[in-house]
């Protein structure tokens, strides 16, 4: 895993992140993702709630999106109150032509993918670097601690090569929201998104995976500013 650094400047995510923005409307409960990309879009949000009387609600995805969500001036409501959303917005750390995609690499995919289930419409906001034709990127699985050492081991059957993931500035495991623990998982080039869903899914201890089959927007940010819209 390299360090993630949600703060630098980057034109690519920006333009996706404004862009998907403008698919909220005044009334919408929006959820709101977690990653560098996506905050770009709650910072327009937030700055259209304040500027331009936007009305909306946000249902956050992570303390980070809730932090940033705060900080915009977004008011905030739960899916307990909300259990229907009219769009869900987030980023992602692969997703393949199919609008298949790996999500976690802020270990925030099993609220994300909660939030995202619960909306009418789910948006990805990503740069180009992050599409592929077919997913091989490292699957984060969010694990129950009491379940590490048989997780690892199912996985390793399923022909995974399983990482523990490990604090930058915090000794030992990544911790979630969730309090739990979180694999990151090699599987080589993925044939079979939803059939490697499945398999994961029904391993014991295993909370949630990374991989999302429900993404029905792309929104793909260019180096030039412009805006490449994938639907599905
Ligand atoms: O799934 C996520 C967090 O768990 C993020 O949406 C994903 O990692 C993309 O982040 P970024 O936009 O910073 O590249």
């Amino acid at each position: 895993m390299t360090e993630r650094n949600i703060s630098a400047d980057s034109p690519e995510k920006r333009a996706a992140g404004i862009a998907a923005s403008r698919m909220v409307e005044s009334g919408m409960v929006v959820g709101l993702g977690t990653g560098s990309t996506v905050a770009y879009t709650i910072k327009e949000l937030g700055r259209r709630v304040r500027e331009e009387g936007l009305e909306i609600l946000g249902v956050v995805t992570s303390y980070q999106s809730e932090m940033l969500a705060i900080e915009a001036g977004i008011p905030l409501a739960n899916l307990a109150q909300h259990p229907k959303l009219d769009i869900a917005i987030d980023g992602a750390d692969q997703i393949d032509s199919k609008l298949y995609a790996i999500k976690g690499g802020g270990a925030a995919h099993t609220r994300e993918k909660i939030v995202s289930a619960s909306a009418r419409h789910f948006l990805v906001v990503a740069d180009e670097s992050k599409t592929s034709i077919q997913l091989n990127k490292a699957v984060p699985v969010e694990v129950l601690p009491f379940a590490k050492t048989l997780v690892i081991k199912k996985i390793k059957e399923l022909g995974g090569k399983p990482e523990l993931r490990l604090g930058l500035r915090k000794d030992g495991p990544v911790i979630t929201d969730n309090g739990n623990f979180v694999l990151d998982v090699n599987l080589g080039v993925i044939n079979d998104p939803e059939g490697l869903a499945l398999k994961l899914s029904s391993i014991p201890g295993v909370v949630e995976h990374g991989i999302f089959s429900n993404v029905d927007e792309l929104y793909i940010g260019k180096k030039d500013g412009s805006v490449e819209i994938v639907r599905k």
